[in-house]
């Protein structure tokens, strides 16, 4: 019997037939919980890139389905489960699907739109919990992938700067690979932990890795519509200019968060100030309007976090590639 067949049979494989989960990638998340108790005091959640759905599973069985079944349930009271894939899947009881690509700026609305409609209407908060599962179709072709890649975190990151409540959580999959560390940087400007996780249902042979974010904290002046504007012009096929993170366009402390989110760039900045100086035509530097926020600690934090990267991720040794 060859390996492939071999691996399909296993334990979780099994099990997950057996309970009826849609794919064995269920017990990856309910373990995840094990270990980090990300369930607890959830209300909201947002699922990324969903389908076929056995994490939506996992949340309707563990959040929604306990809260409509208690016996002091109100319906204004139940979680709200909100599910994206560019696929549509089964139904899920208590789990709002939604169609369409994450990259793409209008999805980002549209996940917004059902998060706060909800939210506003009936709990005037927002989402403590995002779930993503990065999932890249790896083509073998690395500059192909690395780009991909990117593409999904800004999407994530989009959504997720947009709708997450102080406090919240985002969880990840991830392919463990060379920019690993400057992933593990680039979230870490946004959560005060963040943590690798292999849970032992996913396979030692697979370099899959999932990414623990907690206590959802943004840095002081980041300003999230950024993010979204970014996503607008890179995801339209409309032929609308593209806006690098060059151009001009970003103010203040985003002019060095976004390209280190776009690309991990934090070339070109004098490492003396706070955020860059927009240089004149001839390379010398303007001064500072007045107007400007004062010179305080912006891009200290993605400095930090840059050079961090450089000297490897804790925790991340850990995941050994060996069975
Ligand atoms: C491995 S599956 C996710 C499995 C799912 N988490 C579960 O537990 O059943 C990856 C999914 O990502 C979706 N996907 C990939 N790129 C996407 C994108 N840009 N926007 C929305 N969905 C995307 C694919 O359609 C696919 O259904």
């Amino acid at each position: 019997m060859g390996k492939a067949s071999r691996d399909k049979r296993d334990i979780y494989y099994r099990k997950a037939k057996e309970e009826g989960w849609r794919a064995r990638s269920a017990f990856k998340l309910l373990q995840i919980d094990e270990e980090y108790n990300i369930f607890e005091g959830v209300k909201r959640v947002v699922d990324l890139c969903a389908a076929p759905g056995s994490w939506s599973q996992v949340l309707s069985r563990n959040l929604y389905l306990p809260a409509k079944l208690s016996p002091n349930s109100n319906d204004s009271d139940l979680p709200l489960i909100v599910a994206i894939d560019l696929q549509p899947m089964a139904p899920i009881e208590g789990v709002i699907q939604v169609q369409g690509d994450i990259t793409n700026a209008r999805t980002a609305e549209t996940t917004c739109f059902y998060s706060t409609i909800h939210i506003s209407r009936y709990y005037d908060y927002h989402p403590s919990i995002n779930l993503f599962p990065l999932h890249i179709s790896v083509t073998g072709l690395h500059d192909m992938d690395e780009f991909v890649q990117s593409q999904l975190i800004l999407a994530a990151l989009t959504i997720v700067t947009h709708i997450l409540k102080r406090g919240g959580k985002f969880i990840a999959k991830v392919f463990r690979g060379k920019d690993t560390s400057l992933l593990y940087c680039q979230l870490k400007l946004f959560f005060t932990e963040v943590t690798f996780a292999k849970p032992k249902s996913s396979r030692n042979s697979s370099i899959e890795a999932f990414v623990v974010c907690e206590n959802y904290s943004p840095p002081d002046g980041f300003n999230h519509k950024d993010l979204h504007l970014l996503l607008e012009k890179i995801g339209s096929p409309s032929g609308a200019d593209d806006l690098d993170c060059s151009s001009g366009w970003l103010e203040g402390p985003n002019k060095v968060y976004i390209p280190f989110l776009a690309c991990g760039d934090l070339n070109g900045f004098d490492s003396d100030r706070s955020y860059p100086l927009p240089k004149r035509a001839d390379g010398s530097y303007q001064s500072l309007d007045p107007v400007q926020p004062p010179i305080a600690p912006p891009y200290k934090r993605a400095l930090e976090m840059k050079k961090a990267s450089s000297h490897g991720v804790q925790g991340l040794e850990k995941l050994s590639l060996d069975p």
